[in-house]
């Protein structure tokens, strides 16, 4: 709370989905933790004709979560909330128009108390984030003689490593790297964040955290929807570029790095910078071909519901070669992760939401319980990212009775037995960290242009390769069934249950 200095948030594209659907849930939880200044304010500025009264109503009757904090009785801690929102029409589009929108901004920081202090959260289409930025400038909106500015920018960062790398180099024409935080709510999430506190606050997993003695590393991203209301953009992007490309690379970068000097943000950035650059990118038509797999969901009955394939959701091309689906292997150049398979996939439409790492261990050099079944290869350190978020570690026990038989058993954590804990939202956390000016959860620009560089050579294989299949499997499944080829010798995907316990090949769809 010291730290959250006095301060207003200006939103453009105020009148959108996420805004509604995200931030202003995420302030108003905020505001009702204490975690807000006292001289705080947001102002949102989108092309919408609305009244700041017609943007209170707006942004409360669209967010059903506020609407449920209303009838649960919150109503006071609704209409102070109310009281803080502000709107200003920019006018018929965001190219010009920013001197009123100074006058306002300046305005209401006289009236308000907000002490200089601006963040500007860009959350409009990434082609106008130039021209906002620019716009702020040539009004003196940017300059920090007086108070200090930000700006949050909204993915996608690029659609490619050369467009990323476009986007960088204009906004930083008009801000410098420290002022700009890029969102990526993964990072944003307790599990996540507790990858680190798993790695580096404890010495029981380190010494094993390598070549020596992990035989692969696994990542499932499932989603049981589908694309929902964003098949326009969705039809786009692809799996590839809406998860894989921010979000999963964001989770690589956290398993491979190395310990950092310190907790601080450019410490820890570092380091996931120089991880996202010891990955071995994909460059021959073979390794391309034999390490990626893309597949495409078809409609199918899930518990008796039909279920659209993604080529007839609305705004899809009905011709679309658009991946949900993407299953890569890939290896880390360096001393630590040597010859370690990563085996990292995203979908849409699978049989459960879950987030999850798995780290496999490999089985003890000499075997000496030839009774142990199952077991010999079932060390596992399974991080749950979402649902049921905690940590499980599978280990073989004796089976009481005669001889010894070894059987599988569980250590488990689970974040919900934290009674007290109330876990944080991700964009509230990010926001937060962002208000005090911490970015060590916000992407770096050499990060993201580092996981683009790994991307891109997939993108255009995938494009340009009269080779590059796209595999259509059944909505409600985990995902084509040639993705299992991917995986060394006899091993699988861990297909998870919506539990974290959960075994292998036992899935509730959901
Ligand atoms: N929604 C989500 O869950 C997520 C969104 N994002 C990113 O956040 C940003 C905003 O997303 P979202 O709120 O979903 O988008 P919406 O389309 O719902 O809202 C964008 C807002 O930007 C304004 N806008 C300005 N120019 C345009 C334009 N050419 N086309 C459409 N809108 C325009 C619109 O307001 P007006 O017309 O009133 O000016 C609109 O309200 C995007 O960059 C998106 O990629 C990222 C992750 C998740
Ligand atoms: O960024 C995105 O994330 C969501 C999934 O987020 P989660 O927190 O629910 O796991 C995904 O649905 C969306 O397509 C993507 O743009």
């Amino acid at each position: 709370m010291d730290r959250t200095e006095s301060q207003m948030l200006i939103i453009f594209g105020a009148s959108g989905d996420l805004t509604a659907r995200k931030l202003i849930p995420a302030l108003y939880n905020l505001h009702c933790g204490g975690h807000l200044p006292k001289n705080f304010l947001v102002l949102g500025v989108s092309r919408s004709p609305l009244s700041d009264k017609d943007f209170r109503n707006k942004v409360a009757l669209e967010s059903s979560y506020l609407e449920d904090e209303n009838q649960k009785g919150n109503s006071d801690h609704l209409s102070n909330f109310s009281e803080k929102l502000f709107y200003h029409d920019i006018g018929n589009s965001y190219e010009d128009s920013y001197e009123s929108l100074a006058e306002r901004v300046k305005g209401l920081n006289s009236e308000f108390k907000t002490a200089y202090n601006f963040i500007f959260y860009l959350s409009t289409p990434p082609n106008i984030y130039e021209v906002i930025a620019k716009n702020l400038s040539e009004q003196g909106l940017t300059q920090q003689k007086k108070g200090w500015k930000r700006m949050i920018v909204e993915k996608p960062f690029g659609y490619d490593l050369a467009s990323a790398k476009e986007l960088n180099n204009s906004l930083h024409k008009y801000f410098n790297e420290e002022q700009i935080f890029r969102i990526d709510h993964y990072l944003g999430k307790e599990t996540v964040q507790n990858l680190l506190v798993t790695r580096f606050a404890n010495s029981i997993f380190e010494p094993l955290w390598n070549r020596n003695y992990i035989q692969h590393v696994e990542i499932t991203n499932a989603e049981s929807v589908g694309v929902e209301k964003r098949g326009g953009y969705y039809d786009s992007s692809g799996a590839l570029r809406d998860m894989f490309q921010n979000h999963l690379l964001q989770i690589v970068s956290l398993v491979v790095m190395e310990p950092p000097i310190g907790a601080k943000a450019e410490e820890i950035r570092n380091e996931k910078v120089k991880a996202l650059k010891s990955l071995r990118i994909l460059t021959d038509h073979k390794s391309l071909n034999e390490n990626t797999i893309r597949g495409q969901y078809l409609s199918a009955d899930i518990n008796g519901d039909k279920v659209k394939g993604y080529r007839e959701e609305d705004g899809v091309n009905p011709d679309s070669t658009t991946e949900t689906y993407v299953a890569i292997k890939f290896f880390v150049d360096n001393w630590r992760w040597k010859d370690v398979p990563f085996y990292v996939r995203t979908a849409k439409r699978m049989p459960t939401k879950v987030t999850e790492i798995v780290i496999h261990f490999k089985p003890p050099h000499h075997r000496i319980f030839t009774d142990s079944g199952m077991f010999n290869k079932d060390n596992k350190l399974i991080i749950r990212i979402q649902p049921d978020e905690g940590i499980l570690i599978k280990f073989g026990v004796k089976v009481p009775g005669q001889g010894f038989k070894v059987e599988r058993a569980n250590l488990d954590f689970y974040y919900d037995s934290l009674a007290e804990t109330n876990l944080m939202a991700a964009y509230e956390r990010l926001l937060l960290d962002a208000m005090q000016g911490d970015a060590t959860l916000y992407a770096r620009a050499d990060e993201v242009e580092a996981a683009w560089e790994f991307v891109d050579p997939i993108l255009n294989f995938w494009k340009t390769s009269k080779d590059s299949m796209i595999y259509g499997y059944s909505a409600g499944v985990w995902g084509p069934q040639n993705a299992d080829d991917l995986l060394e010798g006899d091993n699988t995907w861990r297909n998870p249950g919506s539990n974290l316990a959960d075994d292998p090949g036992f899935c509730v769809i959901k």
